[in-house]
């Protein structure tokens, strides 16, 4: 075989991995490479995503030619480069594809391949939610001015409110955050401002909308301040609204029920315009900040690619509105408050898996995205420690590293201050609220957690377990634990239980459904009882009842769907969540979202998660729906898979672990829980 040949295999080689590169672009990003060389070139494994840093790549690409741009989307395990001349990129293409680069420790080889265009990609890869329209430099300074001043914050009315987290004013109808709709036959006496109509008529001119709006609401936010994502009720507004930003830019926050977050940065004078699907199914809002994350014009390849921080000011957005006098007929019945009631309840629920796929899919649908839509409500409901994980921390020498894996939002990382603790969790929302809290976390699987082996003292799995779905997977994530201990490491295991009544004492799950049902007033922090459940003050009886008659038992190898506090009928089950705190528009009152508690609420919409990505769309997803509640409101429902542990049974599957064994094993509060060491 000649030196010819071999290359030939070679490069044989490189280009069935660049077109493997390229058909997973496509598949998976939606990234259409061409074989024709352009100015353009999509690096697959030269991401950010790849631990490939921005001045490594640029180095290496900058040899060629001309680097006119080079993008490195977030997280993505590719980047685009634009060279000035195609030239440059035919270079590059021929000289660095299928090489290797080292940046820092990480070493990856790189496929090269031509792209038609790179902005049409940028837009595709963050598209904007469907139906909405960005107007950059919608009103002049002057206008801005002038808008600014028409508002007159000094009268406090009806119309004018200080919320807790921004003030707003209302005109020609009064929106109102109690029943999240508006007085159609109570006109405000002070209509639009007359300020406001150049720019109205500017926007049916250009086409923006084709009704003039009657009811304009001015939101003025602080640095720090935000409105919780909600859809603007369907029923009391017509489809277009159009929100113009002034005084200062924000970053505001789209949510598709189906977990997809888009950031639309809104810079101060742009206008805002959310029609169709971006209106009546994505929610909105803006999170409470000091700064946001903003792309970056990098001078030195000129392109939008870096992230930069960008502090908040004061913005008053104006947010223009018609009012709807008949029922909405949108087409997203399961996110309209006129078509309640015609999504289907239950869901039709998922079978146990028969293998790892499914298993996989069914914690992906049931666990995971259920977790990060909740986040925010679920944090509220999880303040209290439980005294016996916490006689655990206490009971760890001072120094000791501890890892909470799946540490929800981090109620336990702070409570033995003289541990080294670091958290992790697969919801990145509920790490979201952790890292705002000050602590040291990160996002990861329990199955594989990336730490060294044996790096841990000590390791708390507090109501992690019983969500993976097989048999395998749940010893696996007993292993995982045991792999971080270090020999003589303690790891505190808790799960459900399935006996919830145990030496004839009730858990306070159960007990606080008797309480409900002879009337009494639930206390609002449910998690001291158990780790599942809601906060029962969202229920009145009959929402109760409708509970019980929408449980469906195991039929045809389907999970049962659990009726919350009441004894389990079943191992392996989806207990249901009603997301409290939602409201279709964008205000709680005192008690909701804005957390009254004298405790500190950070996790006000920190979590980057919606807690209201909240229904289904318009194909039902599975683990959510709607359920109404008496007064015309609904609350979305999901669905946590659990596998309640029976007595015995964490044991056994502890036993099943090489190099440990079961220093104790109790039950607390229909918990089963062991302390396990490694030997
Ligand atoms: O501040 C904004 O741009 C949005 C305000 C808003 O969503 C609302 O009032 O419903
Ligand atoms: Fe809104
Ligand atoms: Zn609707």
């Amino acid at each position: 075989m000649n030196a010819a040949t071999r290359r030939t295999k070679g490069d044989k080689k490189v280009l069935k991995k660049q077109q493997k590169a390229s058909h997973t672009l496509l598949k998976h990003e939606g990234i259409c490479t061409t074989s024709q060389p352009t100015k353009s070139l999509v690096v697959a494994n030269g991401g950010l995503g790849n631990g490939v840093s921005r001045e490594d790549l640029f180095s290496a690409v900058n040899q060629f030619g001309d680097v006119e741009s080079l993008l490195m989307p977030p997280q993505k395990p590719y980047a685009f480069v634009t060279y000035r001349f195609e030239d440059g990129a035919r270079k590059a293409h021929a000289q660095l594809n299928g090489k290797k680069l080292q940046s820092g420790e990480n070493s990856v080889t790189l496929y090269l391949s031509y792209v038609d265009s790179v902005k049409h990609r940028e837009e595709a890869l963050v598209g904007f939610p469907e139906g909405l329209t960005l107007v950059e430099d919608f009103v002049s300074l002057e206008e801005e001015a002038l808008l600014l001043a028409a508002v007159d914050w000094s009268m406090s009315n009806e119309a004018q409110k200080a919320l807790k987290h921004r003030r707003v004013k209302h005109y020609g109808f009064e929106f109102r955050y109690d029943n999240n709709n508006v007085d159609k036959d109570k006109p405000l006496p002070a209509g639009l401002p007359d300020e406001c109509l150049p720019v109205l008529q500017r926007c049916l001119q250009d086409g923006l909308t084709n009704v003039l709006p009657d009811q304009l609401t001015v939101n003025q936010y602080e640095s720090g301040q935000g409105i919780p994502p909600h859809v603007d009720t369907h029923s009391a507004f017509e489809d277009t609204i159009l929100s113009l930003s002034l005084g200062a830019k924000a970053v505001m926050e789209f949510r598709h029920p189906d977990g997809r977050a888009i950031p639309v940065v809104l810079p101060e004078r742009s206008l805002l315009v959310m029609k169709g699907e971006s209106r009546y199914l994505w929610t909105h809002g803006i999170t409470p900040r000091k700064f946001d994350l903003v792309p970056a014009c990098e001078p030195d390849v000129g392109s939008n690619s870096g992230l930069t921080l960008s502090k908040r000011g004061t913005r008053t957005s104006f947010t223009f509105r018609k009012i709807r006098y008949e029922p909405c007929c949108c087409a997203f019945p399961s996110a309209c408050d006129s078509q309640e009631g015609t999504s289907p309840y239950p869901p039709s629920p998922p079978s146990l898996p028969c293998c790892h796929a499914d298993a996989t899919l069914l914690e992906e649908e049931y666990v995971h995205r259920v977790y990060d839509a909740i986040a925010s409500h679920f944090s509220r409901t999880r303040h209290t420690p439980w005294p016996h994980v916490c006689h655990f921390l206490s009971s760890l020498p001072p120094g000791s590293v501890l890892v909470d894996v799946g540490c929800g939002n981090g109620k336990y990382l702070g409570v033995n201050p003289q541990l080294i603790t670091v958290g992790c969790d697969r919801s990145s929302a509920l790490v979201q609220i952790c890292a705002e809290r000050g602590f040291q976390v990160f996002v990861s699987d329990a199955l594989s957690v990336p730490l060294r082996t044996a790096s841990c003292d000590a390791c708390i799995s507090i109501a992690v377990i019983h969500h993976f779905s097989t048999l395998e997977r749940r010893l696996a994530a007993v292993r995982e634990l045991v792999r971080l201990l270090k020999p003589g490491g303690q790891a505190l295991i808790y799960v459900w239980a399935y006996e919830q009544e145990y030496n004839k004492q009730k858990s306070k799950y159960l007990k606080d459904h008797d309480k409900q049902h002879n009337g009494e007033k639930s206390k609002d922090t449910p998690e001291e009882s158990q780790e599942s459940h809601e906060e029962p003050s969202v229920f009145t009886t009959s929402h109760v009842e409708r509970d019980v008659k929408d449980t469906s038992e195991m039929t045809e190898g389907r999970l049962s769907v659990h009726t919350n506090r009441t004894a389990f009928n079943s191992q392996d089950l989806l207990v249901p969540w009603h997301l409290k705190g939602r409201k279709t528009h964008g205000e709680e009152e005192s008690s909701g979202r804005f957390s009254s508690r004298g405790e500190p609420n950070p996790d006000f919409d920190s979590s980057m998660s919606s807690d209201t990505t909240h229904s289904p769309d318009s194909k039902p997803s599975p683990s959510d729906n709607m359920c109404q509640i008496p007064g015309g409101s609904s609350v979305p429902v999901f669905h946590r898979y659990y596998h309640v542990f029976q007595q015995g049974e964490l044991e056994q599957l502890c036993t099943q672990v090489t190099g440990i064994k079961v220093q104790t094993s109790y039950h607390d509060q229909g918990n089963w829980c062991v302390v396990l060491q490694k030997e």
